[in-house]
């Protein structure tokens, strides 16, 4: 019997995100009841979803595999109106299902298809990434991009289970591995600072993705994850200190800039570790974070290789971009900063000076 980790989520419909070993046949179990079932997935990920397929075939269910483009280009209209056009096809119901097998940018389609097909069927995912096991994979956040910025198209829509079998992440490209652990450190300086600890002390451990290091690092952030989309699943408007699931948003309001100025062609964590070392310079210019908290956030990053500067002449562009951030409020940008480790408020409006001078921080470090 695989060691199987169990972490629930209990925003409106509770669902358990399993974690372990050799854990795929759970795909099988959460589904249930024989039905229709659409397992989306890219070429990169036949091997693994012809096991899930075949799993599910064997319970009864009829599985329509749908392939899709790797990566962001999976996340447009286009691809959506592909898979809403083949469920039309093989005559999906509400009693039907959506299975996501892939990264983030495949689980965050299935979800949008889930979600939108009929008004909303039961979706499962299947991250195979470290990033989509640590975060796009749960917590119901689902979405496509369009020409004018990232994730602009999108609705809630909570899976009826998640299945993370670690034992996927071998065949992971390394540098996908490192930008996935972008948002686990994201996690760390949110809301557990353990984990920064694990990966300052073992480093070589945190990029292993056969070590148990890794593995408590995926279950503390989606633990942290669980817990804040748990107590608001639909991300309130943040006020103050009172910061409800816009906290996930942390490093992300320059990030999702940085990804359309770069059309997509940076790796999301990428953009996440710039995003978050920029925020780290703006809290600290406005006076709010010290210098050790600020400083810890380069260091960290820059261990595991991810960017900590982006292209000096480039703050124009982005604030530009940072106008249509799920935060901004009319023409006030809303930033998620830390006043300490695990301690967060929303600096609202800041400046044009001070976001220049934070800019030129991070750019020029
Ligand atoms: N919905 C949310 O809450 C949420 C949270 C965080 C990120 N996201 C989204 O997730 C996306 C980023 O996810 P990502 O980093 O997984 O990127 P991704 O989905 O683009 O995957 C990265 C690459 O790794 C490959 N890959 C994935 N698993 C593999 C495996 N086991 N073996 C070999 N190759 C594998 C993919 O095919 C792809 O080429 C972004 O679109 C981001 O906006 C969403
Ligand atoms: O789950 C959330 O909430 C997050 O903000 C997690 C982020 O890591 C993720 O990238 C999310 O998709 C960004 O959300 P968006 O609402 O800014 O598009
Ligand atoms: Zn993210």
């Amino acid at each position: 019997m695989p060691d199987v980790t169990r972490i629930r989520v209990a925003a409106e419909r509770p669902y358990d995100v399993v974690v372990g070993h050799g854990v795929l046949g759970e795909v099988a179990t959460v589904l249930g009841e024989p039905r229709r079932v659409a397992l989306l997935h890219p070429a990169a990920l036949i091997d693994v979803a012809v096991r899930v397929a075949a799993d599910l075939q064997r319970a009864g269910h009829e599985v329509v595999r749908i392939d899709v483009p790797d990566a962001e280009a999976a996340k447009t209209a286009e691809v959506a109106a592909r898979c809403w056009s083949v469920l039309g096809h093989a005559g999906f119901t509400r009693s039907d299902a959506v299975v996501g097998v892939g990264g983030g940018a495949t689980t965050d389609l299935a979800g949008f298809v889930a979600a939108t097909w009929l008004r909303g069927v039961a979706l499962v995912t299947v991250p195979t990434s470290l990033l989509a096991m640590v975060d796009a994979a749960v917590g119901g956040k689902t979405g496509i991009n369009t020409l004018e910025g990232k994730n602009l198209v999108g609705a809630f829509h909570e899976p009826v289970g998640v299945v993370c079998d670690l034992d996927v992440l071998t065949t992971l490209p390394p540098a996908d591995l490192r930008a996935g652990l972008g948002e686990v450190v994201k996690c760390g300086f949110i809301a557990d600072p353990e984990i920064l600890t694990l990966v300052e002390e073992q480093p070589d451990a945190a990029v292993d993705p056969t070590s148990p290091v890794l593995r408590e690092l995926v279950e503390r952030s989606i633990a942290v994850k669980a817990r804040v989309v748990s107590a608001d699943l639909r991300e309130a408007t943040s006020t103050g200190r009172q910061v409800g699931r816009e906290l996930l948003n942390y490093g992300h309001t320059l990030g999702h800039a940085v990804e359309r100025r770069e059309r997509f062609r940076w790796r999301h964590g990428e953009a996440v570790s710039v995003g978050m070392v920029f925020v780290a310079e703006l809290a600290r210019a406005a006076g709010i974070l010290d210098d050790a908290v600020a400083d810890r956030h380069r260091a960290v990053l820059t261990s595991l290789g991810l960017p900590t500067t982006y292209a000096p002449d480039a703050f124009d562009d982005l604030v530009a971009a940072m106008g249509l951030d799920k935060k901004t409020r009319g023409s006030t940008l809303r930033f998620v900063v830390l006043d300490g480790l695990a301690s967060a408020e929303i600096l609202a409006g800041p400046s044009d000076e001070l976001l220049r001078r934070a800019y030129a921080a991070m750019a020029t470090a």
